[in-house]
């Protein structure tokens, strides 16, 4: 129960707002309550007075306001549900859009954790289970409780001897609840994970789906999904046949104590004490009594099963930003584009060791810095630093001499701009693929940086031209036009600091040289810091970085690092850049 409340304490605010219809639903619940009491009184009017008398005069009366009660009661019926699911919807927006605003601010290493297909379930099956707590729930036990309180007050007065026989009876309900509530609950939250698990194989799976076939590895797919789904209607036969167990004790509980009643009220008949029309309106009143009951009782089990909901999307809320907006950001200022790296050392959290230790360099505008090094040695972690993903665990970075700390994220974002390791492709148009680089930007301005980006031709030849329709993993565009598309969207971004993250990678010399045209204007007047093992651009460079497990082990010119015959010159092996084709093609 603590959990319950833990749960109801950390999502109930969200109903700030929404709380006056909230009110009204209640209202509404209150007087559908009043109208079936008052329903089930007029139908013992009737039995006493028209039908045992066997008088249609007497008939009339109680029928026409019988029909008056029944049309407020449909009235109030449909207001209250029409409102209740409205108020309900709202809510689950407000909570996705809070969960998934969250989510969206979480660092790299977040999404490496929580497989996709987990946080979509989380975002959907948990969410709405939490609304069913939240909103539908109090709505569901006011509403049983207000009925409960009206049809025992009814009972009591028609006969207070039966009504005390039938409430003895009502604690069994709320006992078999309580049997089952926990098991019900551990089973809902298996179905929860298994469903997460599934979408994430699914994900995965389709995701990868060249890899599955280039290597014959349909069978072991077939084999991950069908354990997943296995583990998923273990736990969903198990919740359905607890569920169901409950359902069917519960039935015979209630006829136990129907005909407990009427048993007692056929001798209460015998005697004379009792009429016929009390004895079947208080029937009537069981018959309503114990679906308000049963259903507090059920309230419990689908409060225990959204408490499990509750917990996984508790786990996404309390998980930190990894760098959070600086409460007082410096004013935004004309950036020029000097970068500087203080004594940087980071840990990626969780790791064991250091990723980057005692790292100090600086970039100003119009400078092309090489950072170069063996895989894994640290060079994308110093890109994830600048564009603040991580904070250093020790050391400053500047820019323009401010420490990013003290600079708005969106600020930061803006002038320095990423041109990642991979192929970033948004679900749309080519043209606005190229215009998130600057959103609210002219066609004419996507133009130029396509021509600046040598895209302008290849996408001008394509069918539908920039409305041409790309989407992640499924464009029929090459890996090198594709680059081109993003390498545009950079241009346009026209941002001082320009971070490139292995341009050329996984392309062929040629569609290298195609990028690299293009990326040579881009980088022209900017800070450009370039991250490779594609030395071709070396001889060009201002400075180029060597690093080596996380520490700077060599910095200078490409000539004096060659000359020096250390770790660079046996990163750019044997023979002299300068001499090679590549090179010659590529120099300015
Ligand atoms: N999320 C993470 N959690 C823990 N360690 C990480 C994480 N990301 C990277 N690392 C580690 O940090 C080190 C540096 O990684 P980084 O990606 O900066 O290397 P890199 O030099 O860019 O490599 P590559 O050339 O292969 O892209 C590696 O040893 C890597 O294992």
């Amino acid at each position: 129960m603590r959990e319950v409340r833990t749960a109801f304490r950390r999502f109930w605010p969200l109903t700030r707002g929404d709380r006056k219809w909230l009110l009204a639903i209640v209202a509404c619940v209150v007087v559908a309550a009043l109208t079936e009491t008052a329903s089930i009184l007029l139908f013992a009017e009737l039995t006493d007075t028209a039908l045992k008398a066997g008088s249609l005069a007497a008939f009339w009366g109680p029928a026409a306001a019988w029909l008056g009660v029944a049309a407020l009661g449909a009235l109030v019926g449909y207001l209250g549900n029409s409102l209740a699911t409205w108020t309900a919807e709202r809510f689950v927006l407000r909570l996705r859009a809070k969960v998934f605003r969250h989510v969206q601010d979480m660092p790299p290493h977040f999404f490496q954790k929580h497989r996709q297909g987990d946080l979509v379930e989380r975002l959907t099956g948990d969410v709405e289970a939490i609304e069913q707590m939240v909103v539908s729930g109090v709505v569901g036990t006011v509403a049983a409780a207000f009925s409960a309180v009206f049809y025992s007050a009814a009972a009591l007065w028609l006969r207070w001897d039966l009504a005390l026989v039938t409430f003895v009876l009502a604690p069994l309900f709320l006992l078999a609840a309580r049997r089952f509530g926990g098991r019900i609950r551990s089973a809902s939250q298996d179905e929860r994970v298994a469903d997460g698990a599934i979408t994430s194989v699914v994900e995965e799976s389709l995701g990868n789906v060249v890899l599955t076939q280039a290597y014959n590895r349909r069978g072991d797919e077939e084999k991950r999904l069908d354990r997943e789904a296995r583990a998923w209607m273990r736990a969903s036969v198990r919740g359905a046949r607890l569920s169901e167990m409950y359902e069917q004790l519960v039935e015979v509980v209630e006829t136990v104590c129907v005909l407990a009643v009427i048993g007692l009220g056929v001798w209460e008949i015998s005697a004379g004490r009792m009429t016929l029309g009390q004895l079947l309106a208080f029937a009537a009143f069981i018959g309503y009594l114990y679906p308000p009951v049963r259903n507090l009782g059920q309230l419990g089990l689908t409060l225990t099963a959204a408490t499990a909901g509750a917990q996984r999307l508790g786990e996404i809320l309390d998980a930190e930003p990894a760098v959070t907006d600086p409460a007082e950001p410096v004013a935004e200022w004309p950036v020029r584009g000097w970068v500087g790296f203080h004594g940087v050392s980071f840990r990626y959290p969780g790791a064991a060791r250091e990723s980057l230790t005692d790292v100090t360099f600086t970039a100003g505008p119009g400078e092309l810095v090489i950072v170069t090094g063996a895989s894994g040695a640290g060079k994308s972690t110093t890109s994830k630093l600048l564009t603040r993903f991580y904070d250093p665990s020790a050391g400053v970075i500047t820019l323009d001499g401010v420490p990013l700390t003290n600079v708005g994220l969106e600020f930061l974002r803006e002038n320095v701009a990423l041109l990642p390791q991979e192929t970033l492709i948004l679900n749309g148009t080519i043209r606005e693929n190229i215009a998130c680089g600057r959103p609210g930007a002219s066609d004419e301005d996507i133009e130029r940086a396509a021509r600046a980006a040598a895209a302008h031709d290849f996408i001008a030849a394509l069918p539908e031209g920039y409305d041409t329709h790309i989407a992640p993993g499924t464009a029929a565009l090459s890996g090198g036009q594709l680059k081109r598309i993003t390498i545009a969207r950079a241009m346009l971004r026209s941002a001082p600091v320009l971070l490139l993250d292995e341009p050329t990678a996984g392309l062929d010399s040629v569609a290298a040289r195609q990028v690299v045209q293009p990326l040579r204007r881009l980088m022209s007047g900017r800070t450009t810091i370039l991250i490779t093992h594609d030395l071709s651009l070396a001889p060009d460079a201002d400075r180029v970085l060597v690093v080596d497990e996380g520490r700077l082990v060599e910095a200078g010119t490409h000539a004096e690092l060659v000359a020096r015959g250390g770790a660079y010159a046996r990163l750019a092996g044997p023979v002299p850049w300068a001499w090679t084709e590549e090179t010659l093609v590529l120099r300015r």
